[in-house]
């Protein structure tokens, strides 16, 4: 029927009547192609290239293994020489897949599926060897991979650890976790594929850090920012959060809060900084309140990044006493730390200061004797 009345049809309309068949057909043709070359590629992927995700877990695998053996020996505040390290950065460079040779590394997560939807953020790519499609903080398909810290921020307790953290945060080649993960001393035993899992995904030449108040073992790559604060400020500042009525008379030796200030800053927390002397340096949290501009321009040279963050990026709040970020990372709004940071202190008899100087002078001489800096705290 339908024949019947395509061949009553005039010359050209059945020229153009076949013509519509014809492209159609390859209409077609060409979906059924494109359906089984997209099941074959997807099969392709899934059965060839393992996806960073599960080669990592597989290599986190291997890093368990080898952080099994380093955690019945660990040794909190003492960093091991030798086999130990070595065992954790073959561990470290197992679990995020980065090989010893750099170039290595750098094609290895060239390899990274999606590469081409990176965003582009024109200042990074001019500022270091990040290639124009890995620049950029966040990719808009959330890409990347998570990897153990490359650099951490160590420091005694109430040294101004927050602050460097959330000034360094503005940096576009710096991924932080936010909230402490408290790895080394509280969850060591959960192992590396967690604390590697807390991690946020970073880019080709994203840093990812985090702060952390002890250390043991560590991978001799990492790079430890050391802050450091006058004791007496700091024994006065904690001494400020516990409230403790302890420093009032006199001096206690044994309280923990004096104890943090020798045992920490001074030649604990050294003896565990100084073999990796060389990826490792101290910053005065002093100064981090006095100039903070010029000392995170220090912390950006020794991480190797470009000095995006100046004094344009600070202002000081009057309120607050403190410099705060005129813009915090990814907002438009000023931020200052929060009310624990930045607390009034009491007066202190100054007898009571005055003694607390004394008993920390002699280990301030032997710790800018370690550092070959003077910080200037016993004035
Ligand atoms: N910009 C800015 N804003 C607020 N506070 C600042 C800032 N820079 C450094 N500090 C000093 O940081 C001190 C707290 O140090 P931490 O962050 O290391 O403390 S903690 O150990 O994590 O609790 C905190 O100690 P307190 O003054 O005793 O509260 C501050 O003196």
């Amino acid at each position: 029927m339908a024949f019947s009345r395509i061949s009553r049809l005039d010359p050209p309309s059945r020229g153009i009547f076949r013509k519509a068949v014809v492209m159609l057909c390859s209409l077609l043709a060409s979906i059924i192609l494109l359906h089984l070359l997209t099941e074959r590629c997807a099969s392709a992927v899934s059965s060839t290239s393992p996806s960073p995700d599960r080669s990592s877990s597989s290599a986190s695998g291997r890093a368990s293994g080898l952080f099994g053996d380093l955690r019945s020996k660990r040794l909190v505040y003492e960093w091991t020489a030798g086999s130990d390290l070595e065992s954790y950065g073959a561990a470290r460079r197992a679990s995020s897949r980065v090989l010893a040779d750099e170039r290595a590394r750098q094609d290895l997560e060239l390899e990274l599926p999606g590469e081409s939807f990176m965003l582009p953020a024109p200042d990074l790519v001019a500022s270091r060897r990040v290639p124009a499609r890995f620049a950029g903080k966040l990719s808009p398909l959330g890409e990347g991979s998570k990897k153990l810290p490359q650099a951490l921020i160590i420091g005694v307790k109430k040294g101004g650890t927050r602050a460097l953290l959330e000034f360094l945060r503005v940096h576009p080649d710096i991924r932080a976790v936010g909230a402490e993960p408290h790895f080394f001393d509280r969850n060591y035993d959960n192992g590396l594929e967690w604390y590697r899992e807390l991690m946020p995904k970073t880019l080709e030449g994203q840093i990812t850090m985090e702060k952390t108040r002890g250390i043991s073992a560590m991978s001799r790559d990492t790079k430890l920012i050391v802050v450091v604060r006058d004791p007496v400020t700091r024994a006065i500042s904690d001494y400020t959060q516990t409230l403790s009525k302890r420093l009032t008379g006199l001096i206690d030796t044994s309280w923990s809060a004096i104890q943090i200030g020798i045992l920490r800053q001074a030649p604990g927390q050294l003896a565990a900084v100084l073999p990796h002397w060389t990826r490792s340096c101290s910053w005065s949290g002093e100064r981090l309140i006095s100039d903070p501009a010029g000392e995170l321009g220090r912390v950006q040279d020794f991480l190797g990044l470009k000095r995006i963050i100046t004094d344009k990026h600070f202002y000081f709040n009057q309120t607050k006493g403190f410099p705060c970020l005129k813009k915090a990372e990814g907002s438009s709004k000023p931020h200052c730390l929060g009310k624990t940071k930045g607390r009034t202190h009491p007066n202190i008899d100054p007898e009571v200061v005055q003694r607390l100087r004394d008993f920390y002078r002699p280990f301030n001489m032997k710790f800018y004797q370690m550092t070959g800096r003077f910080f200037g705290w016993d004035d």
